[in-house]
C-alpha cells in the first residue's frame, strides 16, 4: 500500500508543479489565439467544444474564408505534459480532466478506487485527444457497414467512411509498412500517425503465432481487422498529435475562426424548435449569449453533449420534468451509453533485462502490441481485443498506470507492483470490442457546473460476461507457448474470485471483479435514435451533434479514428447542406 500511496502523491506533486509552468502558456503559439466575444455577437456557426471532433469541424468549416465560426471550449490550451507521449498518466485526474466518476452499481468496478470507474475526459483544446493514449485503429470495415444498415443510409458504409479515415491522416515513416498497407492510409491529412516497432515485441508476437493467430503488419489494412500487431500511434517526431494540433494548428492564422477558451456553454438557446445560439459562462464569472445565423454544432463529447442537450430541454421527457426543465424534444438522449468494458491481467516472468535505458518521454511509455481476436469460426470480425504492455523489473510506470490511470485500488496496484520487483511483466487489458451492455448518462442537477450521473451498464448483459470469460480462457493459452514456458510465465494472483469452481467460472467472476474502462464512451446521442443520419437533432432545427455520442455503435478498435472520421464526414455534410 505504501508504494501505491506514494505513487499517487508523487503524481499529484508533479501535476501541481506543471500547473505552475502552464501559467506562461508555453504551448499556446501552436494554436489559434483567443478572440474577444461580446454579449449578443453572432456568427455563421457556433461549435460547442474544441475537443477531438470540434477541432475538426471548426477547422474544416473555416477553410472557406467567407464563413465565420465561433469555437467555444471549456478548457484552455493543452499543457506541456500533453505533448510528451509518455506523460499521459500525469493528465488523468488533473485540472485537464473532467474528473467524472461512474455511479457505484455494487457489481462492477469493485476493485477500482471508490468502487467507481474514473471516466477521464479531456478538458482542454483537443479534448480527450490531448490526454488519450494515442493508439490509432480504424475498427473493422464491417462496423461502418453495420452503421449503414442500422441507419438505412449507405453513406456511412465503409467504402465512403474510408475516404474520411484517409482524409484525416498522414502516415509518416512509410518504410515501416509494406506498400499494400500504405495504400490504406492518407498521406496529407492533418493528423500524423506512425508505427511504433520495437524488437522486444517479436517474441510475444511469435508466441501468439504459435497458437495459430495471424500476425499483421497493420491492423488498419487488415480485412477483417483480426490478428496480432504492433501499434500505430498518433505520435510524430516524438510528440503527441492531438486533433487541436493537427486541425487547429493549420487554422491558427484564420481571421474567420474565433476561439473562446475557458468558456462553458451552459444552455442551447432554442426558439420555436430552432437552435439560435448559446449561453456561455466563463471561468472568470462572466456570462453572455451569442447567436448562430446558420447552426449550432455540439461536440462536447459522449458525456457532456447529452448533459448539455438535457439542460436545454432535449432528452427523456420524464427525466427532464423531474428536474423542472421545459421539454423541447422528447428524445432518448443519454441512453445507449457504450464503452469497451475490459479487465486487466498481469503475467510475470522470471526474467529481468539488464541495463534497460530510462524511458524515453517522446515514445509511448512501454513496448506494446495489440491483438484482435475472433473466438470461433462463426464470426469473422473480432470478438475481443488485448492491449499488451511490457514493463521491466521494478518499473514505477506500471504502478502509476495502475493507480492513477486505471484507478485500481491501492491493494491491487500494490500486488501488481510487487510482481515487478524481481520480474519483467506483461500487463494486458482485455476487452470486448462490440459489447451488448448499455449504460446511461443522466442529469445530477440543473446546475451546469455539476457533472452528470453516469451508469456505465458494464456487463449488464449476460452475453458480455459469457464472452469475456471465454476470451480470457482463449488468451491465457499463450502461457503454454514456447517463449512463455521458457521464462516460467505465470499469472499474478490478484486475490479475487477464490471460490470459483471451474476455469470458466473464475474468468466470469474475474472480469467483473477487475472491470475497468477503455475510455471509449459513445452512443449517447446516437444517429437513428437522437439524430438523423446527417447528424441533425430530431425535431429541432439548426442543431447537430458531431462527436463520439453520435455513433450508433462502437467500432471494433480504439475509438478515436472512428470519431475523427465521423467529424470529418460531419463537416463535409454541413458544408454541402449550406453550399459552402
Ligand atoms: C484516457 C483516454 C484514453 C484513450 N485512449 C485512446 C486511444 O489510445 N486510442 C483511441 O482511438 N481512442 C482513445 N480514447 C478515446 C478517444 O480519445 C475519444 O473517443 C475521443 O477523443 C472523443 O472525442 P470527442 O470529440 O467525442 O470528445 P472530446 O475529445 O472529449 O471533446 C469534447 C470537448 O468538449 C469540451 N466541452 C465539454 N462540455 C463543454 C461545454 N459545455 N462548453 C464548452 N466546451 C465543452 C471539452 O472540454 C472537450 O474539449 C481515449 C480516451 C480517454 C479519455
Amino acid at each position: 500500500m505504501a508504494d501505491a500511496a506514494a505513487a499517487i502523491s508523487t503524481i499529484q506533486s508533479m501535476q501541481i508543479a506543471l500547473q505552475l509552468l502552464q501559467t506562461i502558456t508555453p504551448t499556446a503559439w501552436q494554436y489559434p489565439p483567443q478572440c474577444s466575444v461580446q454579449d449578443g455577437d453572432s456568427f455563421d456557426f457556433i461549435v460547442v467544444g474544441g475537443g477531438s471532433s470540434g477541432s475538426v469541424v471548426a477547422s474544416r468549416l473555416t477553410e472557406n474564408e467567407d464563413v465565420n465560426v465561433l469555437l467555444i471550449e471549456a478548457g484552455g490550451y493543452p499543457p506541456i505534459e500533453s505533448e510528451y507521449p509518455a506523460w499521459f498518466t500525469l493528465l488523468a485526474r488533473s485540472v485537464y480532466d473532467y474528473n467524472i466518476t461512474s455511479t457505484d452499481d455494487g457489481k462492477t468496478a469493485q476493485n477500482l478506487q471508490g468502487k467507481v470507474v474514473t471516466l477521464n475526459q479531456g478538458k482542454m483544446l483537443g479534448g480527450s485527444s490531448s490526454l488519450h493514449h494515442m493508439m490509432h485503429t480504424n475498427g473493422d470495415p464491417e462496423d461502418y457497414n453495420e452503421w449503414a444498415r442500422m441507419l438505412n443510409d449507405d453513406k456511412w458504409s465503409f467504402k465512403y467512411a474510408q475516404e474520411y479515415l484517409k482524409k484525416m491522416e498522414t502516415l509518416i515513416d512509410q518504410d515501416l509498412l509494406p506498400p499494400e498497407d500504405i495504400a490504406c492510409h492518407g498521406t496529407d491529412g492533418p493528423l500524423e500517425v506512425a508505427k511504433d516497432t520495437r524488437k522486444t515485441n517479436e517474441k510475444y508476437l511469435k508466441a501468439f503465432e504459435e497458437l495459430g493467430h495471424k500476425i499483421v503488419s497493420d491492423i488498419n489494412a487488415a480485412t477483417p481487422a483480426v490478428g496480432y500487431t504492433e501499434n500505430l500511434f498518433e505520435i510524430a517526431d516524438g510528440f503527441r498529435q492531438s486533433s487541436a494540433l493537427g486541425y487547429l494548428g493549420r487554422a491558427k492564422n484564420r481571421l474567420n475562426l474565433c476561439l473562446a477558451l475557458s468558456s462553458s456553454v451552459t444552455k442551447i438557446l432554442i426558439e420555436d424548435q430552432k437552435a439560435v445560439g448559446v449561453q456561455v459562462s466563463t471561468a472568470n464569472g462572466k456570462t453572455y449569449k451569442v447567436y448562430a445565423d446558420n447552426e449550432v454544432i455540439v461536440s462536447a463529447g459522449a458525456i457532456n453533449s447529452p448533459k448539455l442537450l438535457m439542460l436545454s430541454g432535449i432528452g427523456p421527457k420524464k427525466h427532464l420534468e423531474s428536474f423542472g426543465i421545459d421539454v423541447v424534444a422528447d428524445l432518448p438522449v443519454g441512453q445507449n451509453l457504450q464503452d469497451h468494458a475490459c479487465a486487466a491481467i498481469v503475467v510475470k516472468t522470471d526474467k529481468c533485462d539488464a541495463n534497460t535505458p530510462a524511458a524515453n518521454p517522446h515514445q509511448f511509455p512501454a513496448p506494446s502490441f495489440n491483438g484482435y481476436v475472433s473466438l470461433d469460426n462463426s464470426t469473422t470480425t473480432a470478438d475481443y481485443d488485448t492491449i499488451n504492455l511490457e514493463f521491466q523489473c521494478g518499473s514505477s510506470d506500471i504502478l502509476q498506470l495502475s493507480v492513477n490511470m486505471f484507478s485500481y485500488s491501492y491493494d491491487i496496484s500494490q500486488t501488481i507492483f510487487e510482481a515487478t520487483k524481481d520480474s519483467k511483466v506483461i500487463f494486458t487489458l482485455l476487452g470486448l470490442v462490440m459489447p451488448k451492455s448499455r449504460g446511461q448518462v443522466l442529469l445530477a442537477s440543473t446546475d451546469p457546473a455539476v457533472n452528470p450521473q453516469v451508469y456505465t451498464g458494464m456487463f449488464s448483459n449476460e452475453d458480455d460476461i459469457d464472452l469475456i470469460a471465454r476470451a480470457f480462457m482463449d488468451h491465457v493459452k499463450v502461457l503454454d507457448t514456447t517463449y512463455f514456458k521458457s521464462v516460467n510465465a505465470s499469472l499474478v494472483d490478484m486475490g479475487v474470485c477464490k471460490d470459483a469452481k471451474t476455469e470458466y467460472e473464475f474468468w466470469r467472476c474475474y472480469a467483473v471483479a477487475m472491470s475497468a474502462t477503455m475510455w471509449h464512451y459513445g452512443g449517447t446521442c446516437a444517429m437513428g435514435k437522437v439524430l438523423d443520419s446527417d447528424l441533425n437533432v430530431l425535431g429541432v432545427d439548426s442543431l447537430r451533434v458531431v462527436d463520439a455520442s453520435a455513433m450508433p455503435t462502437l467500432i471494433r478498435g480504439k475509438l478515436y479514428a472512428g470519431v475523427m472520421m465521423l467529424a470529418e464526414y460531419g463537416a463535409d455534410i454541413i458544408r454541402k447542406d449550406w453550399g459552402i
